[in-house]
């Protein structure tokens, strides 16, 4: 059953510059119990998205269009309060990139998840809640007696664990885990990240794990999802994006973590720089990157299409994805690009 609805979700930031459009018109389903990886290059609006969602947009950010349903209902039509009340931590709750952050450093971190517990369940006692708490930090890997320090006692690894454990603590339908593992060392990455799975699966909790790793999510994602300069690209089950992805965007990054498939053995990398979000060009935003860039992409702006199994791509050239997989793993491919950055659009030499 979908959980969650987003559709044609946009979300601009006002800068002196202009608005930064960093989700434009995003459209994205989650249904109960499935792990999404939100994929794409720092800067392509990932954490926008899930910040759209529960409301912690900073000052300058604002939800501009589109729908974000939750369990049927349109939660952007929501007031804070009503927001703040039935939905954040105990539907939705959110693991921020940095742990430290997401705790109040005056109290102690086991207060916090407490009183959190408290507001969402209030026929629990303070002595379960806290028996609760101890019980997160032990599955987390983190010594009980923890909970009564204070932020500020806590390494990053260990805060970014109590930050899992205040995000499970009343096991809310909806995770969602922004980069929650890339300020940590690998060997305690891969640890928290079966913790997290495993907690899941017992909570039975859907999840948006956002990051720029292909390999994380090939291996705990059921679903992953492609951003690029505010676009949702593609989207498909895990086995499919890695296996038989149709989006040049996508086969890039793919390059960029040769691990994830057996196929590409080369780190290659994308040549270029993501696209400027205040004022963005017509056509497709990957154009100027793009080895396979055709007329018609500089100028239309594809509409998604879908395959099979939901399967949606934005790219005019999605049908011949066969060769683009091949073409899209020789370095030379993506080396001419290197060497002609200045590709300009055919606008721009006059055509
Ligand atoms: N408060 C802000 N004011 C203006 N622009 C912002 C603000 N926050 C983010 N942006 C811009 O919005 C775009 C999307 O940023 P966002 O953080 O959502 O991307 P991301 O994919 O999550 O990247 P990262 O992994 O680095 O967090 C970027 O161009 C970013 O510079």
């Amino acid at each position: 059953m979908t959980l969650l609805n987003i559709e044609n979700l946009q979300t601009y930031y006002r800068t002196e510059n202009g608005s930064v459009r960093a989700a434009d018109g995003v459209s994205l389903e989650l249904a109960e119990n499935e792990t999404l990886g939100l994929v794409g290059e720092s800067g392509s609006g990932k954490t926008t998205v899930a910040k759209s969602i529960i409301r912690l947009l900073p000052d300058n950010g604002e939800v501009v269009g589109g729908t974000i349903e939750y369990d049927g209902e349109d939660i952007t039509e929501l007031s804070m309060r009503e927001l703040r009340r039935r939905i954040r931590w105990k539907e939705i709750s959110m693991i921020p990139q940095n742990a430290m952050n997401g705790f109040d450093p005056v109290y102690t971190v086991g207060d916090q998840i407490v009183e959190v517990i408290r507001v969402h369940e209030p026929e629990t006692t303070k002595a379960e809640a806290r028996e609760r708490t101890r019980e997160l930090f032990v599955d987390l890997g983190l010594e009980p007696s923890r909970i009564d320090d204070y932020p500020h006692q806590f390494s990053g690894g260990m805060a970014q664990r109590a930050m899992v454990a205040l995000a499970l603590a009343v096991s809310p339908a909806i995770v969602l885990a922004d980069e929650p593992t890339t300020a940590l060392d690998v060997v305690i990455q891969d640890r928290i990240l079966r913790t997290i799975s495993e907690l899941q699966d017992e909570l039975n909790t859907a999840m948006i794990m956002i990051t720029h790793d292909m390999s994380v999510v090939s291996e705990v994602c059921d679903t992953i999802a492609v951003m690029y300069g505010g676009r949702l690209v593609e989207r498909a089950d895990a086995d499919t994006l890695i296996k038989s992805p149709r989006h040049p965007y996508t086969l890039g990054l793919r390059n960029a973590f040769p691990d994830v498939t057996a196929e590409s053995q080369e780190l290659i990398s994308i040549p270029g720089t993501p696209p400027d979000l205040v004022d963005p060009d017509e056509g497709c935003r990957f154009a100027p990157r793009c080895p396979f860039a055709e007329e018609r992409c500089w100028s239309e702006t594809p509409e998604p299409e879908t395959y099979d199994d939901g399967h949606v791509v934005e790219c005019h050239r999605a049908d011949e994805a066969e060769y683009l997989r091949t073409e899209a793993a020789k370095k030379e491919t993506w080396e001419a690009l290197r060497e002609a950055p200045a590709r300009a659009s055919p606008s721009e030499v006059g055509r």
